[in-house]
């Protein structure tokens, strides 16, 4: 039976500082790290044998995986990375404060972009300094792939299609597949597996550091969902 387990990276410096952070690479904060290990602690305590680690290319989910696994004492599996698991580009919007982005342009506009389908927070100009194509992380990709500015619906694009390429098959072979992304992507994720319409979207929000388990059979016919989180204090 085929185990997907998404989790979306522990706490960054800019969730606690309440920044838009999109494809920013901003690191973990030590809240995230201690929520990585709380994860990592759980996959061990359940006797979970992840065999494949798939994560976006941006730090703070990076290493999320890395102190899960470690934390689990698992060591000898394939990770690999794709910049379609990466969070939304919130373009314009990424390093300013959500509230005052909130108040600038007023509610409805503020959250049809947040948490609609279809909007999306104005584009990068092409000589922003914040266009992916001046990071080196993605020079081996063709500029024009890589976005501006994202809707959901445009994020889901990406996402669920690197999703069918690269993790169904390792689901089909009876793997269990660890993968360390981001609030909308896995929310992207989430509603093509639980087959949530776009209308309802909105409605899914996904919590840091919680282990969100999905159980496939060969078929892929989902035979169990559930979640693994624990509040209580780290202890190792
Ligand atoms: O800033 C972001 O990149 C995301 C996730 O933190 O924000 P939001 O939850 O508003 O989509």
């Amino acid at each position: 039976m085929g185990k997907l387990i998404l989790v979306r990276h522990g706490k960054s410096f800019w969730n606690i500082e309440n920044i838009f952070t999109g494809w920013t690479d901003i690191d973990l904060a030590p809240e995230g790290v201690d929520e990585a290990k709380i994860a990592g602690k759980l996959i061990r305590d359940e006797n979970i044998a992840i065999d494949i680690c798939f994560s976006s290319y941006l730090k703070r989910a990076i290493k999320t995986a890395s102190i899960i696994l470690e934390t689990a004492d698992i060591t000898q599996i394939d990770f690999i990375k794709s910049w379609k698991l990466n969070e939304r580009n919130y373009g314009a919007w990424q390093g300013r404060n959500k509230d005052e982005v909130r108040k600038e342009v007023g509610e409805d506009p503020f959250w049809d972009v947040r948490r609609g389908y279809s909007a999306s927070a104005p584009a990068l100009s092409t000589d922003d300094k914040r266009c992916p194509k001046f990071d080196p992380k993605y020079k081996k990709l063709n500029s024009a792939d890589l976005p501006l500015t994202e809707s959901l619906e445009d994020t889901k694009q990406r996402a669920v299609q690197y999703y069918f390429e690269a993790i169904v098959p390792e689901l089909v072979k009876g793997k269990t597949v660890l993968v360390s992304a981001h609030g909308n992507s896995i929310r992207a994720l989430m509603t093509q597996i639980l087959n949530i319409p776009a209308t309802e979207i909105s409605k899914v929000e996904v919590q840091t550091g919680v282990l969100n388990i999905y159980d496939f059979d060969s078929t892929m016919t989902l035979k169990d969902n559930y979640r693994l989180k624990q509040k209580r204090e780290l202890t190792i």
